[in-house]
């Protein structure tokens, strides 16, 4: 069985297949598991209907010769066209035991694009671009086997302006990491995995698992859940907005830091406090910080974040803290840090240490070792970085989420769950960025940040 969570370069699955054929199963072999197992999903999609198969010149279209020959043989009409010969042995024996001939094109009911996989390594040629997307518009059904053609395996850029969006692409023995990053995961549809029996690669980066979360013990009272510490600022609202969504994020007490008069929307059950300088030194049931949520740029702003940096508790990072950040701060510091930058503001933290990496999977991993914390680099396609660990990627939450004070809302949940002390930093981002999710899921379309905590309790029910 394939290791279902791990997501791996094109090179990293290169090396798992010559790592199956070394100890005994032939390249014909794990194609003809490929093939199989995807001309399954594609035999359900099409339901009796006209399939056309788009085969390429390497081992992405020898599983397209595949798939047509296990239609075939179960009855499906079945074309394929193929605009390049196969080049490798293994295709075009695959070509060979298909034994039909190719058409120049065709329409039908699903479209199976098989023309390159892992191995594009250029933008799709006028010619092959052409005709895919003449081929989409004559189907109704787009099916991309392993990787839609034109997307770059390893980064997710596509390599062509305009390709096809599919409604189903099936990742062959592993996930590409393209499946998972922007821009390409916005065409890959549904995502399925076919076992071909790829084993675990080592270092590999991961799908984040669903999390079981915290409840609290019989005996517990409001401390032994942990008290979060939230610290405000000029602009108020952001620090109570966190604070909403910490109540419900698993933390037994949340205490608000803000010498403003007249919070806004402060509900009956958040104690709002001063100045957090005493407290956060001495008292020894403070168990998490928040701090950044509406905190402002100033040179008081950055005082205050020095000074609670310095504190060394285990402390969340958000917005205007992740601006101010610099490398001094965390000097002396052994408790568990957690940043949550969007794009902008990572940015920010890369100018800040010095890391010019210009792929995002490898800045945020190196940043997190920079910083000796745990990374959420926000965004349609989050990844969670730690230190030593390989990376993982959150599945995709929905894009109602893109409104003002989400990101407040998220910092509060992964401090709340930081604050409850059960897991690591690394899995408690992890699981604020999944009671985020869920509560997005539950708060439908349109929804405001506000909105979003109100489905918290119900998001938290469905982990536990
Ligand atoms: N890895 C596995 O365990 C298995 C993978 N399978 C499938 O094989 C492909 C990868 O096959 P590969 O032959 O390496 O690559 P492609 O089929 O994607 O195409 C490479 C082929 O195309 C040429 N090329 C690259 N870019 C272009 C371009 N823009 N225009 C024209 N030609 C281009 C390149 O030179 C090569 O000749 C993987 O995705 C799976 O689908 C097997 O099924 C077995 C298991
Ligand atoms: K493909």
């Amino acid at each position: 069985m394939d290791a279902p969570n791990q997501i791996l370069t094109a090179a990293q699955m290169r090396a798992g297949e010559e790592r199956l054929i070394a100890d005994g199963t032939s390249v014909t072999e794990l194609m003809e598991r490929a093939g199989r197992g995807a001309a399954d999903w594609v035999f359900r999609v099409a339901a009796g209907r006209k399939v056309t198969v788009l085969c390429g010149p390497g081992n992405n279209g020898g599983d397209g010769y595949v798939i047509a020959r296990v239609l075939a043989e179960r009855g499906v009409p079945v074309e394929v066209v193929a605009p390049r010969a196969p080049t490798t042995d293994v295709a075009k024996e695959a070509r060979k035991r298909w034994g039909g001939e190719p058409v120049v094109t065709a329409r039908g009911a699903v479209l199976v694009d098989c023309l390159f996989g892992t191995g594009l390594s250029r933008p799709l040629s006028g010619d092959l671009h052409r005709l895919l997307i003449e081929l989409s518009y004559a189907h109704n059904h787009w099916i991309a086997v392993d990787l839609p053609s034109g997307i770059d395996a390893d980064s997710g850029e596509l390599l062509n302006d305009v390709l096809p969006v599919y409604s189903l692409t099936l990742a062959l023995g592993a996930w590409k990491l393209a499946h998972w990053m922007m821009p390409a995961q916005a065409i890959m549809g549904d995502l399925r995995l076919v076992d071909i029996g790829v084993e675990p690669e080592e270092g590999a980066a991961g799908l984040s698992e669903r999390p079981t979360l915290f409840v609290p013990e019989r005996d517990a009272h409001k401390y032994a859940r942990g008290l979060l510490a939230v610290i405000g600022g000029a602009m108020p609202g952001a620090g109570v907005l966190a604070s909403r969504a910490a109540m419900h994020g698993g933390a037994g007490y949340v205490k608000l830091y803000s010498d403003h008069d007249g919070l806004p929307g402060v509900p009956p059950d958040l104690v709002v406090a001063g100045d957090p300088m005493p407290a956060l030194a001495t008292d020894p049931r403070i168990a998490a910080v928040l701090i950044g949520p509406g905190l402002g740029r100033s040179e008081e702003a950055r005082s205050v974040l020095s000074w609670v940096l310095a504190c060394d508790l285990p402390t969340v990072c958000d917005a205007d803290a992740l601006v101010l950040l610099e490398p001094e701060m965390l000097e002396d510091r052994s408790a568990p840090l957690v940043l949550t930058p969007h794009a902008g503001e990572l940015d920010a933290i890369g100018n800040a240490f010095a890391s010019s990496e210009p792929d995002r999977l490898e800045q945020v991993t190196e940043l997190a070792e920079a910083i000796e914390g745990v990374l959420v680099a926000k965004g349609p396609d989050t990844i969670v970085a730690a230190p030593g660990r390989p990376p993982v990627f959150m599945p995709p939450a929905p894009s109602w989420l893109s409104t003002a004070g989400t990101g407040d809302v998220l910092a509060g949940l992964i401090a709340s769950q930081l604050a409850v002390g059960e897991t690591s930093a690394f899995q408690a981002a992890q699981n604020g960025c999944w009671l985020h999710r869920e509560a997005a899921l539950r708060a439908g379309p349109a929804f405001s940040a506000s909105g979003l905590v109100a489905q918290l309790p119900a998001a938290y029910g469905a982990f536990l």
